[in-house]
């Protein structure tokens, strides 16, 4: 592989495909995956992006000159120390490593299991039995290897084993359980192991677009297989559904709502669903979804139940326990944080001041990175939202929420994916799982009610480890918010608003591992040891007023002056807080605080 002329030879060659940008347009692209053909394959010269697709290229004319060999019985693993593959009987062929070597090798993918006899991870696709179709179909699809997920979890699927799994959002859930989907559907079809026309797998999501987007992935991944779909949501007609589930189908994606709907007025024969998904499964186990959830659940016979969530807590857990017997537990990376990708740039707002503020982003080339997902809170907030934007920045807005009809929510999102407009306002109907390829900025003009939701909305900007940014918008009114969002700013390591680290209700939780944090307030800078207790002692600087106070505000009196008197005041304050070290022990703090004035 040739450097090309603009590559600065001491950057290393990019190993992954994933690891490649996309090509902007007029720029080379990959001849293999599409993405920026930075490279010239020496061999053949044509643009790939890493060694991976290079690989793939020389792979694929090698193949052409000569005779197809089945790629399930021969396989040739490079032997490097990449080359893993699954422990299957099926396959005794392929080399299979050592406990030892899986334990290694899972903990340096992030990936945690827990269950009795947990099968092996694969490192190719074409290790464990996939039909070979579908193997093409996940090269053209780009997939050249599975992402960390789809390594556990499609042979622990393809075990038959129930699965409880949870791992970053944009890391490849869908494909995870669709893989398993199809390959259990087109075995099945193709051994003719039954006449009968009815379903062998269901899939659940909470919305619609979700629906949508995972129906969409599965035909791009069974064509030319004995693979049909049915899209079961509300808003389409329902004749129509039943319609197509009555000619023949394997796989029904809907929301539970719809589907329960359709199971009553109409008789589907469910005895041959055996794989049931819940996908956004903490959110399906929710108080709204979970009994229409559980009453689909119950209508089958003992099927292999898959659950997915980039967010999954105890609740979730205990729920799922009662779905399925033997569950294997799988988490792979940072499950329950915002993805790693996604820089956070959280600003406090005042609420009659969000608007502005979202014009002065949307208008500056510094700070706009369209396409840009906005989320408010309301559906009016939406259609308002977009229109004022519109009109304040000159910029085409669409808004998607859930009082528009099927066809207007479809028409929203057409538009923004296929790049006409740049901004879409969106509810919490793109929160979950969409799959938004290009962005790679979210903006939460108002915060969701929930850490879930915050992470799942923050996830929208990073698809498989490119870097995104959401923009947050906070102040006094997401207060209930505080204490997590504090959390997870700190542990990604995002800068935190003074008014959010200072606010009493995020008073208890450490700013950070490390004892000392430099904070500063207009000109006056402090340093403070915060004590191990956590009980955090609050220092304001407000209009020329300095307050000091803490959780035990008996404890320090506070005093109105000037900037000037205010720093002379904190010295005094200092003085005091030295001296009186004794008394403000017995006040209950377990640490001595220490102040520090530096200018
Ligand atoms: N093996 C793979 N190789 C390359 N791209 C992949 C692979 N698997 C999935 N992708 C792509 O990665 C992107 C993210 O995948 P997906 O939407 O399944 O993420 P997710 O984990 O379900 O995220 P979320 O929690 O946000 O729903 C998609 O564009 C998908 O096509």
């Amino acid at each position: 592989m040739e450097q090309g002329e603009n590559q600065s030879a001491d950057l290393p060659v990019k190993e992954r495909c994933f690891e490649q940008r996309e090509a902007l347009p007029g720029e080379p692209r990959c001849v293999v995956c599409g993405r920026y053909g930075e490279y010239i394959c020496d061999q053949t010269d044509d643009d790939i992006c890493s060694v991976e697709c290079k690989t793939i290229l020389l792979a694929r004319i090698a193949a052409k000159t000569k005779p197809i060999v089945k790629t399930s019985k021969h396989v040739n693993l490079p032997l490097g120390d990449e080359s893993f593959c699954i422990k299957d009987t099926n396959f005794p062929n392929i080399p299979t490593l050592a406990d030892s070597l899986i334990t290694a090798l899972r903990s340096k993918l992030d990936i945690c299991v827990e269950g009795e006899a947990v099968p092996n991870p694969i490192m190719c696709f074409s290790s464990c039995g996939l039909p070979e179709k579908l193997v093409n179909n996940l090269e053209i699809a780009g997939y050249c290897m599975p992402t960390p997920v789809q390594m556990q979890v499609i042979p622990a699927s393809m075990s038959n084993r129930s699965l409880l799994v949870s791992a970053d959002t944009g890391s490849g859930k869908t494909a995870s359980f669709l893989i398993p989907i199809i390959a259990h559907c087109s075995r099945v079809r193709s051994q003719q192991c039954t006449s009968k026309l009815g379903p062998l797998a269901i899939v659940l999501a909470p919305t619609r677009e979700l629906c949508l987007q995972v129906e969409e992935q599965a035909k791009v991944l069974g064509k030319g297989l004995p693979f049909k779909t049915a899209l079961v949501v509300g808003g389409d007609p329902l004749a129509q559904q039943i319609y197509r589930i009555e000619n023949g189908i394997e796989l029904i994606v809907g929301t539970p709502g719809r589907l329960i709907d359709l199971l009553m007025k109409h008789n589907v024969d469910l005895t041959y669903v055996s794989i049931f998904v819940l996908d956004e499964v903490d959110c399906l186990l929710e108080r709204g979804f979970r009994d229409q959830a559980m009453q689909i659940f119950r209508s089958l016979s003992q099927p292999q139940v898959m659950m997915f969530s980039a967010t999954l807590h105890l609740e979730a857990e205990k729920m799922s326990n009662s779905l399925a017997k033997n569950l294997i537990r799988i988490s792979c990376g940072n499950p329950s944080r915002p993805n790693k990708s996604v820089k956070q740039v959280v600003i406090w707002v005042e609420s009659k001041k969000k608007k502005q503020k979202i014009f002065e982003i949307l208008k500056s080339k510094q700070h706009f990175k369209p396409p840009a997902v906005v989320f408010v809170s309301s559906r009016v907030g939406a259609d308002l939202l977009s229109e004022a934007i519109t009109v304040a920045t000159g910029l085409e807005v669409v808004s998607i929420h859930g009082e528009k009809t099927m066809n207007e929510r479809r028409e929203s999102l057409r538009r923004f994916l296929t790049g006409e407009v740049s901004v879409i306002v969106s509810t919490g109907v793109l929160g979950r799982g969409m799959d938004l390829l290009k962005v790679r900025q979210v903006i939460l003009f108002d915060i969701p009610n929930s850490i879930d939701e915050y992470i799942h909305q923050v996830g929208r900007a990073s698809r498989m480890g490119d870097e995104g940014m959401a923009v947050v918008f906070v102040n006094e009114e997401d207060r209930r918010i505080f204490k997590e969002l504090v959390q997870v700013l700190k542990t990604a390591g995002a800068p935190i608003p003074r008014e959010l680290a200072n606010s009493r209700y995020t008073a208890g939780v450490s700013l950070g591992n490390e004892r000392k944090r430099k904070l500063s307030y207009g000109s006056l800078r402090l340093k403070i040891c915060l004590p191990k207790d956590k009980s955090l002692v609050f220092l304001e600087v407000a209009s020329g007023a300095l307050r000091c106070g803490s959780l035990h505000q008996s404890l320090l009196p506070c005093c109105n002056a000037t900037q000037r008197k205010a720093e002379k005041n904190m010295a005094v304050f200092i003085q005091k807080v030295s001296q009186n070290e004794h008394t403000f022990r017995s006040q209950s703090l377990n640490q001595m605080l220490f102040y520090y004035v530096m200018y």
